[in-house]
């Protein structure tokens, strides 16, 4: 089925006024956000609270990577504050990741929607090998896409670059969830694997999430209107 709203805007501010200040510049019925790491640290459960008291479904991107008790705890928390989508580093392994579906499950009413970092967007080929791991980027991907997918979670996060080979792969509903996107004007900073929005719904991303090519620009609603534009051309 088709996603109508395929646009996540990540809100990578260092505090809560200015993030508010940016969704109060975009509609809830055009795009989604996501609070991450550095809004989460800085401002809390509040800001996801006054965003969704604005009518945004909200990706908690807090991406829980710890043993699976703990990380099972984490992600009931995070549905228990009625976000839209939470997520976990598949790296974490089966047993973690099967703890969170089924403590997820147990949120009565939940909705959440439980996915899986692969391979950060960020990394390349020799980061993975400074790790350990001499593997191309993608089979490691797809490794544990299908480990996601096995332990019953809704999706991965994953490059767009990989997601026409990963749809051979996975169930036709799974989420397939891409940072890493790049206007063809935009500065790539320290994303490696990256496509622009309209290859990357061509390809058969579920949803692009974009931060800096928005909240960077010199008018971010402008720009996020060319993004939408170039999306809908593309399907
Ligand atoms: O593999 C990943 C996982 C998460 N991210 C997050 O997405 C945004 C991308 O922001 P840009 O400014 O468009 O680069 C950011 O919040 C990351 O934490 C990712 O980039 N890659």
């Amino acid at each position: 089925m088709r996603e109508e709203k395929p646009v996540i805007v990540a809100l990578d501010y260092p505090e809560q006024a200015a993030a508010l200040s940016m969704a109060d510049q975009l509609d809830p019925e055009k795009c989604r956000v996501k609070v991450g790491k550095e809004l989460f640290t800085r401002a809390g459960p509040a800001v996801v609270d006054a965003l969704h008291r604005r009518g945004f479904e909200v990706f908690l991107d807090l991406k829980f990577h710890d043993i699976p008790n703990t990380t099972a705890k984490a992600v009931r928390a995070a549905a228990e504050l009625g976000v839209w989508m939470v997520n976990v580093h598949a790296s974490g392994g089966r047993r973690m990741m099967e703890a969170a579906r089924n403590e997820l499950d147990q949120v009565n009413g939940s909705r959440t929607l439980l996915i899986a970092v692969t391979v950060l967007t960020s990394m390349e080929r020799q980061d993975l090998a400074d790790i350990g791991l001499d593997i191309e980027p993608l089979e490691h991907v797809k490794r544990l896409a299908l480990l996601t997918q096995n332990s019953g979670l809704d999706g991965v996060v994953c490059s767009a670059q990989e997601v026409t080979p990963l749809r051979e792969l996975v169930e036709p509903d799974f989420q397939l969830v891409t940072p890493g996107i790049r206007p063809a004007d935009a500065d790539v900073g320290d994303q490696k694997r990256i496509m622009t929005p309209g290859k990357a719904i061509i390809a058969g991303s579920t949803h692009l999430v974009i931060g800096r090519p928005i909240t960077k620009a010199s008018v971010p609603v402008e720009a996020l209107e060319r993004i939408q534009q170039e999306v809908l051309a593309a399907r």
